[in-house]
């Protein structure tokens, strides 16, 4: 099966060395945000903070600014963060006039008021099998291609839900990515085959030009992913999307049961994007116990919500004699996908 798009537009992080991208940056290519969602990330945040800082900012001027969202953690992430030498938000501080969500799609659009690069690289709190070329690899095709404007990492996925690292024999299995191979791939299948040569759809490893994602709607949840690919491939057509691989990568996993409401938050981006605008802010998810709770049924309210456009969003207005803040929306916000 041939994939075009695959050939023209896959990388590999080795293709620049952290010293070439440092000369294109400065050459005016754009500086460079590096945001990481963080929800009770205490044990893995602090590290990954340490290593990009002492990697990409220290050794080699690559990154502009380290930034840690918060994401309601009732941990230490914010405290370890900062102190591994992350600026850290809380992501209900950020625009509080424009309210809160839970989610990692809420923290990464907050992210757009507290950051100020022209590209804006995303990488996950949780990962323990990773490498600085991550976010080196991740800004090569954008400082080198000016008609690429989102790029997604991929990687080898490890399944290890015994989180013990492949137990004492040490061996993996590669079939990590449950949601991305039984609800993306076939999505994208279906939907957006244009798509279908981008090998992580859902990894949470990725680059954005600010003035593309400033102009798309974020949900608030694990749909992000899937909403700024498919978004990205519908306003600025496949060649604007890149992909880069990054080698192997291990994270935290989550239940199966956690699985199925990320499953329904993808499958509202997609319903969404294909015209079916009746798709409400909340879905109640029912699923059922099993063992000596077999049958019992457990209803879960997901989340769909989408934000705006940063772009559409107004400034926020200044606070006078002590009143709180409030978003000077534009007319018809109400109208787009999501509101405020
Ligand atoms: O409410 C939340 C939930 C998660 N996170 C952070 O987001 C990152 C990824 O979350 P995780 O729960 O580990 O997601 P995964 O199960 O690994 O989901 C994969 O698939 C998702 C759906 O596309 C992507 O959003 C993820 O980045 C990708 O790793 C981590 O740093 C989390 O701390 C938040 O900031 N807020
Ligand atoms: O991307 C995915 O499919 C989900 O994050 C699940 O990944 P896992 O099966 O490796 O836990």
């Amino acid at each position: 099966m041939e994939n075009a798009w695959f050939g023209r537009r896959t990388y590999r992080s080795s293709d620049w060395s952290v010293e070439r991208l440092v000369e294109l940056k400065h050459r005016g290519r754009g500086t460079v945000s590096l945001v990481l969602p963080a929800r009770d990330e205490a044990e893995t945040v602090g590290g990954i903070v340490a290593r990009v800082r002492r990697e990409l900012v220290e050794d080699a001027p690559l990154l502009d600014e380290i930034v840690v969202m918060d994401s309601d953690s009732a941990d230490d992430t914010a405290a370890v963060a900062r102190e591994a030498g992350a600026t850290v938000h809380r992501v209900g501080d950020v625009r509080p006039d424009l309210g809160h969500h839970r989610g990692k799609g809420e923290a990464m659009w907050k992210s757009q008021f507290v950051t100020s690069g022209d590209i804006v690289a995303f990488l996950d709190a949780d990962l323990v099998e990773w490498g600085t070329h991550f976010v080196s690899g991740l800004l090569g095709p954008l400082l080198t291609q000016p008609g690429v404007s989102l790029v997604k990492g991929f990687y080898d996925r490890v399944l290890d839900l015994s989180g013990d690292g492949g137990g004492a024999g040490g061996e993996v299995s590669y079939e990590g990515g449950r949601v991305t191979e039984l609800v993306a791939r076939p999505t994208i299948a279906l939907r957006w085959p244009a798509l279908s040569g981008v090998v992580q759809p859902l990894s949470g490893e990725w680059a954005v030009r600010r003035d593309l994602f400033s102009q798309l709607s974020v949900p608030t949840g694990y749909g992000v992913e899937l909403a700024v690919l498919v978004d990205t491939h519908l306003r600025r057509g496949v060649d604007a999307v890149a992909q880069v691989d990054l080698g192997r990568r291990a994270h935290r996993h989550q239940s199966l049961r956690d699985l199925g409401a990320m499953a329904t938050e993808l499958l509202a981006v997609a319903d969404r994007r294909s015209g079916l605008d009746r798709v409400s802010d909340r879905v109640e998810l029912r699923q059922f116990g099993s063992g000596e709770g077999r049958g019992a049924p457990l209803a879960t309210e997901v989340s769909v919500v989408e934000r705006p456009p940063a772009a559409d969003v107004g400034a926020q207005e200044p606070r006078a004699g002590g009143g709180t803040g409030r978003a000077v929306l534009p007319d018809g916000l109400e109208g787009v996908i999501g509101r405020c």
